[in-house]
This record gives C-alpha cells, structure tokens and sequence, in this order.
C-alpha cells in the first residue's frame, strides 16, 4: 500500500545515496541511506532522501531500494548517480574514493521534502553530502523545518578533505545528537584548536558548547562512549571476524536512534547498537540483513 509520505512521521536518512564499489561487486551504500536502512529493520517508518541521476544506475538504485524494501524520496538530476571506489586494508577497513559533481551533490529542495521534514520523528545528515552548495542548502533548510522534538543526528561521517570548519559547525549547531569516531575527533579538536585535551574531556567540551543531548563516540575495536549532560556510558566492542567495516557506524546511529524512539534508556540504546554494527562488521558491504535476534530485543543494561 502506498502510504502518504508528507502525513507519515518518519526518521530520515539525509544525503549521499550511491553505490559502494567493493572487491567482490558493488552494493548500495551512502552512510544517511545505511542509516534509514538499518533503522528501519526495527520496524520503523524510514525514508532515504537523495537525489539520483537519469542513468542506468539510477534505475538499478530504484530497484535495489525496493527490493531493501526502503522508501525514498531521490528526484533525478543532469549528474551521474554517486559511486565510490572502496579498497579494503587487511583488517577489512575502508579507504573511499568518491566521485565528485554527482547527483547526490546536486539535491534539490522540493515541497514533498520539507512536507516530511516538518513531520520528522528523526534524521540523519552527514559532512560528505554538505560538500557541494546545493545540496549543502537543502540539508540546512530541511533540518531546520524539523519539529523541535525531533531527533537531529549529525553523524560527521569526515571524509577526504570533504569537510570545512564552518560546514561542521553550523550542523553542530543544528543537531541535538553528534556522532563521531575516534580519528574525527582528532581531526576536529585539532581544527578547532584544543588538540591536547583527551577524549573523554573533548566530548564534554563539544557537549557543552554546542548544548547537545547526546554525543557518541566510536573509537573502533578500543570500545564507544555515550556522553549525556552528566552521565557516560562505555561499552567494549564485541571480538568479530571482520569481513568489512563499511556501514559499521551508520548500523550504529541507526540501532541507537531506533531504541531512544522507542523509549529505551542510552545505556540500552548503546548496548543495542555496539551488538549490531559488531554484526555489520562480520558482513560484506554497508546494507546486511540484521539477523532476528538482532531485532526482537533490545539488549539489556549492565
Ligand atoms: O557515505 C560515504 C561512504 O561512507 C559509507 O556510508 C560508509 O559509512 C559508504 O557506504 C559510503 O561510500
């Protein structure tokens, strides 16, 4: 059934959509559509918003996404669909080269857009999909017609040199939630000049400067943290055989922001997410299919 998506409350994924292209083949990847994704593989209403090209793989995107059964608002623009090279190192961890000028650069603002936006339960933006004007515009205009209650995940998501200080400060200043790993933090303490303080007393900082909720930090095989005004929480990462860690972080976000939704506690929320994106992990490319026990329950606490 086609459902109304301008009445519908959804949580949004917001940005790059494009196809990853790993060793073994290439797969659907874009970190804003890994995260609708994988939020919606816990029964939530999720939207991908994109935009595609008028090529041949703008069609195979189309028909992947109904087959990921994830709904989508990706209008089709003059600019090839979005592609990036993926190498893996021995330890499964990515390098990315990403094509630039793609259509997901070039999204445009449409009223079906901001009809969601002013319906949003949550959503999802990154640095990457900010590095062209137009769509860095659309992601502005569109995170800011969210509903004040409405969870605002700036998940940074820094790559190459696609990122400047005051791209990354205007969406902290957008979100209520930050998302970021262990190297982005060095990355952004150096950049905004507090290169010394350690990790745990950078993320207080950024909490409180930017008055956040909540700040995730990932820090790879070394664990994660959730920071609250007041409250840490720190869970080890579970040993895996990895096969790639692409998608690993947006499997995070998604399981996290689906168990806040549904009124768990962080400390429920975190344990959730670190047992998913470990799952990611031992799986090829950014888009598995999270195995029941992964969806049933949410982990428990202590
Ligand atoms: O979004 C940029 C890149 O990051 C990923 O989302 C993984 O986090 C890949 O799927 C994509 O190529």
């Amino acid at each position: 059934m086609e459902t109304m998506k301008s009445t519908t409350s959804y949580i949004i994924g917001l940005g790059e959509a494009l196809w990853d292209v790993l060793p073994d083949g290439k797969k659907l990847g874009g970190a804003p559509a890994n995260f609708a994704y994988h939020a919606g593989q816990f029964g939530n209403k999720t939207l991908a918003v994109s935009a595609l090209g008028e090529d041949k793989l703008a069609e195979e995107t189309l028909a992947a996404l109904d087959e990921k059964e994830l709904e989508y608002i990706m209008p089709q623009v003059p600019y090839p669909t979005g592609t990036v090279q993926v190498v893996l190192d021995d330890e499964g961890v990515p390098t990315y080269d990403i094509r630039e000028n793609v259509a997901w650069d070039n999204i445009p603002l449409t009223d079906e857009m901001l009809a969601v936006a002013r319906n949003a339960r949550a959503v999802c933006w990154g640095s990457l999909a900010q590095r062209n004007v137009v769509s860095r515009d659309t992601i502005q205009q569109f995170v800011k017609a969210t509903p004040k209650d409405c969870l605002r995940i700036f998940d940074i998501n820094l790559r190459q040199t696609f990122y400047t200080k005051e791209i990354i400060q205007e969406s902290l200043r957008l979100c209520n939630i930050l998302k970021i790993n262990d190297e982005e933090l060095v990355s952004i303490g150096r950049m905004f000049g507090y290169p010394g303080l350690d990790i745990e007393n950078k993320c207080w900082l950024i909490l409180g400067k930017y008055d956040l909720d909540i700040l995730v930090l990932t820090c790879g095989v070394n664990g994660s943290y959730v920071f609250t005004p007041g409250t840490m929480s720190f869970q080890e990462t579970p040993k895996v055989e990895v096969a790639d860690t692409v998608g690993a972080g947006d499997s995070f976000t998604g399981a996290f922001c689906s168990a806040i939704l549904k009124g768990k506690s962080v400390c429920e929320a975190h344990r959730t997410a670190v047992e998913v994106s470990a799952y990611v992990c031992t799986q090829n490319g950014a888009m598995p299919k999270l195995p029941e026990k992964y969806l049933d329950k949410v982990q428990p606490c202590g």
